[in-house]
Parts: structure tokens; C-alpha cells; sequence
């Protein structure tokens, strides 16, 4: 059955689930021409990028050029309200559907504040997160990643240090089945020794075929990372090409991420 029988967004409001863009899409995960506004502000102006199975895009620019609003679009939150453009997932048309029904095709966000859920336990952080199918990692793969989790399982989640926070909110990602993890700036506020933690299980993350979209501030330690770079400028793409070549060129570093 077609996902747009149960699917408010519509043809009508510019999305156009029958072009089969799945057909010819070059890319496991790729977003067509977005445009997204919250109320009357223009902030997504026609988005566009292809990443391959199992890569990791690092997706770049200044403050405020859009890149968590492209995050959350992709993620389909309703806010911002995407109001044009396709996004696919494995032949899937994730721009007819609901961000629930994303979820359960495989898009993860971990958004910047982590959200980790109070009264919670670390373990019932991630139990919670598989009470629904489908279930991705077991609690014991979980901790093989994270065995600083496994050390603090019984510990209320929101008394972790900034760092165990986001190695929960990542895992709690992993508890879940998913095919894509859209990170929103995962580094901030932490220590060098604890980012080096966190990019080693980034690695991990991408040996095992999942595909991360990751939004950086530290953008010299994302580029490191990723395999290929989008950089965003007032909400379109000024940049999409090689993680190597924006490190190498020292003119595009300085006009977009002013590094
Ligand atoms: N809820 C909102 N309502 C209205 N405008 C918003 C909202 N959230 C973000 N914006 C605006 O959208 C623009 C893009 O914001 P966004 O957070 O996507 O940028 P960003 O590239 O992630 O920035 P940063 O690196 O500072 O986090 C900014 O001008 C911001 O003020």
C-alpha cells in the first residue's frame, strides 16, 4: 500500500510521491530540493545531496546557516515544515511520511540537547527504546560499544557527565533498528580525550553499514571523519564534494566555516 493513503503531506503542497526518483536515485539516502520554513521564515532553500550505504557526510557551515533545520527536516519533525522536495531512504519515499514512520524505517536523530529521559535509569533509557519493533542492538552490544555505560547502567541518565550523555543518546539511537543516524553536533561542549572516544565509536558505527549525516562545529574533527562534506550557506549548498578536498583547500575553509 502506498505510504500516502495514511499521510497528510500530499502532491498538493509540492511534495510528488509518484515521481520514482527511487528508480534512478545514484544513493542509498538522498534529499531532493528541500525547502522548509518555520511560519513565514525561509530557512531550507532547496537542499540537495546523495550519500552512499554505509558513508559518512559531514554536513557544514556557519552559525545559523541551516544545518539542524535540514537535520530535522530530514527527520521529518514538523517543525520546520518542509513544504517542498523528496527525501529517499533505501527506495522509500520518507517525504510522504510522519517522523514516527520515519523512525521505523530506520532515521535516527540524536538531536544537541541529547534529551535523555529524567527518573530514567541509563538501562531504562535504552529498554525504553526498544519497547517498540523493530529492536536494533541487544543492551550487551550496546555496552560492548559504550562499556562506560555498562559501568553506569543503574545510574539515573540525567546525572551522567556531558559525554556519557551522548554516548547514551547514541546508543539509545543504536537500540533502535536504523539504517541512518543524523547527528547534530555530538562534540559539543566535550573534552578532546572524550571526543576521541566518541569518533572511535563513530567508526565502529560505520563498519557495521550505518549511514551518518553529521552536523559539527568542530569542523577540522568531522571532516577527519567523514568521507564526504556538504557545506551550507543561508540554506543552500555551496559545497558537496570530498571531506580531503575542504581540508585541503585552504580558500573554501575560510569563505564557508571560517577555519
Ligand atoms: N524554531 C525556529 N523558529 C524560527 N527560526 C528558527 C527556528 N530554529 C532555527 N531558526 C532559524 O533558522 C536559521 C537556521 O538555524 P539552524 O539551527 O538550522 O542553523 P545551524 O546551521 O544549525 O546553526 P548553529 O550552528 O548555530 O546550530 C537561523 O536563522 C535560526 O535563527
Amino acid at each position: 500500500m502506498s505510504q500516502t493513503a495514511t499521510n497528510p503531506a500530499s502532491a498538493a503542497d509540492g511534495f510528488n510521491p509518484n515521481a520514482n526518483h527511487a528508480e534512478t536515485a545514484p544513493a542509498f539516502f538522498s534529499a531532493w530540493d528541500i525547502h522548509a520554513y518555520y511560519g513565514e521564515s525561509y530557512i531550507v532553500q532547496g537542499v540537495s545531496f546523495n550519500i552512499h550505504e554505509g558513508e559518512i557526510l559531514a554536513l557544514l557551515g556557519r552559525n545559523g546557516a541551516g544545518k539542524t533545520s535540514t537535520l530535522r527536516a530530514l527527520a521529518r519533525l514538523d517543525s520546520p515544515s518542509v513544504t517542498h522536495g523528496e527525501i529517499w531512504l533505501d527506495h522509500k519515499h520518507l517525504h510522504t511520511m510522519t517522523s514516527y514512520e520515519a523512525a521505523v524505517e530506520g532515521i535516527a536523530l540524536v538531536p544537541e540537547d541529547r534529551r535523555i529521559i529524567p527518573g530514567l535509569t541509563v538501562e531504562e533509557n535504552l529498554q525504553l527504546a526498544q519497547i517498540v519493533e523493530p529492536v536494533g542492538w541487544s543492551l550487551d552490544r550496546l555496552y560492548d560499544l559504550f562499556p562506560r555505560l555498562r559501568e553506569r547502567r543503574k545510574q539515573e541518565g540525567i546525572t551522567l557527565s556531558g559525554g556519557e550523555q551522548q554516548m547514551l543518546a547514541i546508543a539509545r539511537a543504536l537500540a533502535r533498528d536504523i539504517k541512518v543516524l543524523l547527528l547534530d553536533e555530538p562534540y559539543e561542549g566535550l573534552a578532546p580525550v572524550i571526543v576521541d572516544e566518541i569518533e572511535k565509536t563513530l567508526r565502529i558505527i560505520k563498519e557495521q553499514g550505518i549511514t551518518t549525516v553529521l552536523v559539527e562545529q568542530n569542523a577540522v574533527r568531522a571532516l577527519n571523519l567523514a568521507d564526504r562534506a556538504v557545506i551550507l550557506d543561508t540554506g543552500q549548498v555551496v559545497y558537496d564534494g570530498s571531506a580531503k578536498e575542504v581540508l585541503e583547500n585552504d580558500a573554501l575553509r575560510a569563505e564557508y566555516l571560517a577555519i
